[in-house]
């Protein structure tokens, strides 16, 4: 199951800087480690805005839900879960 999700990340502005970017090391392993997996499909930036919309490639909405809540900025971050299905008029093999 394709799931499209778009991240804001919304650090408190009193965090140390120290503090924050730990959280982003850490995130950054754990993303690119669910990238390899084949979990997490795509990742791209959204231009001026420091957030992502990202594409996962899950079992189950359960599955989804406990990949996300894993991430360390999980707590600092609003998501927008959008379900995907199969395009009528797509040409490739890998969607869905
Ligand atoms: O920077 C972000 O968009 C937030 C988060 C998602 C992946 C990652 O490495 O950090």
């Amino acid at each position: 199951m394709l799931f499209q999700v778009e991240m804001d990340v919304r650090l408190p502005p009193d965090m140390a800087p120290e503090v924050a970017d730990e959280l982003k090391r850490v995130e950054r392993e754990r993303a690119q480690q669910m990238q390899k997996e084949g979990k997490w499909r795509h990742l791209w930036r959204v231009a001026g805005r420091y957030a992502n919309v990202s594409i996962f490639d899950v079992e189950s909405a359960d599955e989804l839900h406990a990949l996300l809540t894993s991430l360390p900025l999980f707590p600092y971050m609003a998501m927008k879960v959008t379900a995907l299905c199969r395009h009528p008029s797509s040409i490739r093999d890998d969607d869905r």
